[in-house]
């Protein structure tokens, strides 16, 4: 593992960046600690990268990575770690140790490890193996809907019901995950209406949180916010998250734009790692470590360490034989 010297982890850390680290030099302090008006003063992030992230390499990653991998972000502060899929492994061969996976990662006690379950059968799988929380994944697209779970949006809906139902009556909170919120891959520009719609009726179902998927990472902070003033009137702000993946670039403009409307549940992924597999043409998430890199220096808290995170996205890189995604840690392993 390479190592950062202590300078960089001091600066990190506390996010208050040492002279040599500032890239403006002098002219620009950035020990300045304020925290804007419109924005929170804590972000929930949601790491996603154990799941988003793995589930479109193509190499199968060993259940051992896996789970070091968890163990590593569980350590950092991270109050939620989405730990896999119960999915069908003929359509993601990726996620077919998620039982392994879970039963295998010592679960830190501040620390959720919700997983993807599409159906009844990946719901039962995913309690068996000992999961506290789930998440269904819809999409606003009929064609995404198709090609990622094989299903129509009504079909799908009926799907998520029974699951809703049944979490419920085993105390299992439910996220509510909804692709394609700007841009299908099939379809092209989706209309916030339509989005507003399907995330209304999960969150109608008892979905307790509803995160919005820029699957194609096409959003910017121009159709995000036109989206979210929809979406809003359906949706009270608390119980939304979104989750950007950063193929044009826009993730961190996208993510800051949503902080400014409200939203104080953020995904990523650590080392930007990811795709989805119905969604070729889209990279990964947006780094986990760039967005608590942009969360310190805006003082909003987010009880992340950013030093220990790079230690688990350097984990994660070299195990993949990867560079990573995540600008900072590039900027800070170079500088180190
Ligand atoms: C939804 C299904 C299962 C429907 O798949 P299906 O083929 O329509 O299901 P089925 O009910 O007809 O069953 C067919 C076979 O699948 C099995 N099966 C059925 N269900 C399960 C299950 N839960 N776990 C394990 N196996 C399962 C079942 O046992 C049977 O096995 P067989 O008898 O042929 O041997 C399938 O389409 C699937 O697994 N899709 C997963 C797609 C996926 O994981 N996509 C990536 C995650 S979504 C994403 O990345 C987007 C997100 C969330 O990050 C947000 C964003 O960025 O947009």
């Amino acid at each position: 593992m390479g190592n950062l010297h202590s300078g960089v982890k001091e600066c990190l850390s506390s996010g208050l960046g040492k002279d040599w680290f500032n890239p403006f030099g002098d002219n620009l302090p950035v020990t300045q600690n304020y925290v804007t008006p419109a924005l929170p003063e804590h972000v929930k992030i949601v790491e996603v990268g154990p799941r988003d992230g793995l589930q479109n390499e193509k190499e199968i990653v060993p259940t051992e990575v896996k789970i070091k991998l968890i163990e590593l972000l569980s350590d950092t502060g991270l109050s939620v770690v989405e730990a896999t899929s119960f999915v069908s492994p003929k359509w993601v061969p990726q996620m077919a140790d998620s039982t392994e996976v879970m039963k295998g990662i010592q679960k830190r006690p501040h620390v959720q490890y919700p997983v993807l379950t599409p159906n009844l059968q990946g719901f039962h799988a995913a309690v068996k193996a000992g999961a506290k929380e789930v998440a269904v994944f819809g999409a606003a697209s009929e064609t995404f809907s198709k090609m990622n779970i094989n299903c129509s949006i009504e079909e799908s809906m009926q799907r998520f019901e029974k699951v809703i139902s049944s979490a419920k009556d085993a105390g299992i909170p439910v996220r509510g995950y909804v692709s394609c919120v700007i841009q299908c891959p099939y379809e092209g520009n989706i209309e916030p209406t339509k989005v507003a719609e399907v995330a209304k009726r999960m969150y109608s179902m008892g979905c307790n949180e509803i995160s919005l998927g820029d699957t194609t990472g096409a959003a910017t902070p121009g159709s995000l916010r036109k989206l979210l003033e929809v979406v809003m009137k359906e949706i009270p702000k608390s119980a939304l998250a979104v989750h950007c993946h950063d193929t044009y670039g826009q993730a961190l403009a996208n993510i800051l734009l949503a902080l400014q409307m409200g939203i104080c549940v953020v995904d990523c992924s650590v080392a930007g790692l990811g795709g989805c597999p119905y969604a070729k043409a889209a990279s990964g998430n947006v780094s986990t470590e760039d967005v608590v890199y942009m969360l310190n220096g805006l003082g909003i808290h987010t009880g992340v360490d950013l030093c220990k995170l790079m230690e688990a996205g350097h984990f994660i890189c070299e195990a993949l034989k990867r560079t990573t995604n995540s600008k900072v840690a590039e900027a800070c392993y170079k500088t180190s």
